[in-house]
């Protein structure tokens, strides 16, 4: 029907490909189509706009898993930026540079991917942009969400005094990119192995649980973590002008990532201070909200550890050792220059 390569097909025929697979806004509300998309925030809502873009070669090599997973994490990055701020989700923009003689079950199994999660999260495609790639494939994600201005939350409310909390596990998904690179293929069922693969591949954006932090009003400050612990921290403490100590024996970790912990030859707390693309919440809060937060993991099922305090000494984040000695990690997190 829209013919067997993305030259025959053309730039018009994928725009008209992908929006017979995404849901579109309705009057008054415009979608894809037009010079812009049209869109109302509820009454009393204030929009939160994030964009993150996932490069060929630099977010992901496409040998190491396949494209619909590709398309899934394009939005789950993008949502967990949402999560971050306590906000929800309400359209997407999708942007796409294919290289030349791309392959259409590739374009589809990407655009499967993130209507999946588009499904998941409430979320409508609105519009984007398609052009052409001399290099490799790129896919950018705007997002769009909405919450009542009191509730947002920024990364600059963190006191000297909090405590710093982490949702979920962390180190998985650069353990697990870890494991892609040594070229592992046919990961059994089940596995430790396969678990950090599927972490770093799949993540899971922490939409509810920010969403449930920012409406308990118990939360100072909020990231997510898509560089490393100790990287974003460092932006939360720079924005509120405070500093942090982190206790690495704290740090939650997976069984599958203590399983696979013993073949290094020391303890791999750089992955789970520093490695990156965890995607999960940061924040920060008052030591006498601990009953009420962790109230707040109950109810949302998901794990929340407190894993370090804030600091007065401005910008410094510390990350102490089991042993009480300071850990200096290769980095604090990833960089791209
Ligand atoms: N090229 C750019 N032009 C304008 N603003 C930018 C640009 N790149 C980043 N920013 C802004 O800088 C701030 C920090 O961006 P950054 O990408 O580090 O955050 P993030 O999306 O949470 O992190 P990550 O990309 O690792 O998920 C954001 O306010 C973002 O909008
Ligand atoms: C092939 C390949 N090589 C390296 C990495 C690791 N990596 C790339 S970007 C990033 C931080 C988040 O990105 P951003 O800051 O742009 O949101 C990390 C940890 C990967 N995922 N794939
Ligand atoms: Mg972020």
């Amino acid at each position: 029907m829209y013919g067997s390569s993305l030259s025959t097909l053309g730039e018009f025929g994928l725009i008209d490909l992908i929006r017979t697979r995404f849901p579109q806004p309705s009057p008054p509300e415009l979608g894809i189509g037009d010079d812009a998309a049209l869109l109302v925030p509820a009454p009393g809502r204030q929009l939160a706009v994030s964009t993150d873009l996932l490069a060929e070669g630099v977010h992901f090599d496409r040998s190491c898993g396949p494209d619909r997973l590709l398309g899934r994490k394009s939005l789950a990055v993008n949502l967990s930026d949402l999560a971050a701020m306590g906000a929800v989700p309400r359209w997407f923009f999708l942007s796409l540079a294919l290289p030349a003689g791309f392959p259409l079950a590739g374009i589809e199994a990407i655009l499967d991917g993130l209507a999946e999660q588009a499904t998941d999260h409430g979320c409508l495609l609105a519009g984007g942009d398609t052009c052409g790639s001399k290099s490799g494939l790129v896919i950018s994600v705007t997002i769009m969400g909405e919450q009542v201005p009191e509730l947002l939350v920024t990364r600059s409310g963190a006191r000297p005094g909090d405590d710093i909390w982490v949702s979920g596990t962390l180190g998985d998904a650069a353990l697990g990119l870890t494991i892609l690179m040594q070229n592992h293929t046919g990961l059994a069922d089940g596995s430790a192995a396969e678990f950090v693969v599927s972490r770093h591949l799949d993540p899971t954006p922490r939409c509810r649980l920010g969403q449930r932090l920012a409406e308990s009003g118990l939360i100072s400050a909020m990231i997510d973590i898509s560089d490393g612990l100790l990287a974003d921290l460092g932006h939360v403490c720079r924005q509120s002008g405070c500093g942090a100590e982190v206790w690495l024996k704290e740090l939650p970790r997976s069984p599958a990532f203590e399983e696979l912990a013993g073949v290094f030859p020391d303890y791999p707390w750089h992955l789970a201070a520093a490695g990156g693309e965890d995607y999960e919440l940061c924040f920060t809060a008052a030591p006498e909200q601990r009953a009420a937060i962790a109230g707040v993991g109950k109810n949302t099922g998901i794990p929340l550890t407190v894993v370090g305090k804030v600091t007065r000494s401005f910008g410094r984040v510390q990350a102490i050792m089991p042993d009480g000695s300071l850990f200096q990690p290769p980095a604090s997190g990833y960089t791209h220059f």
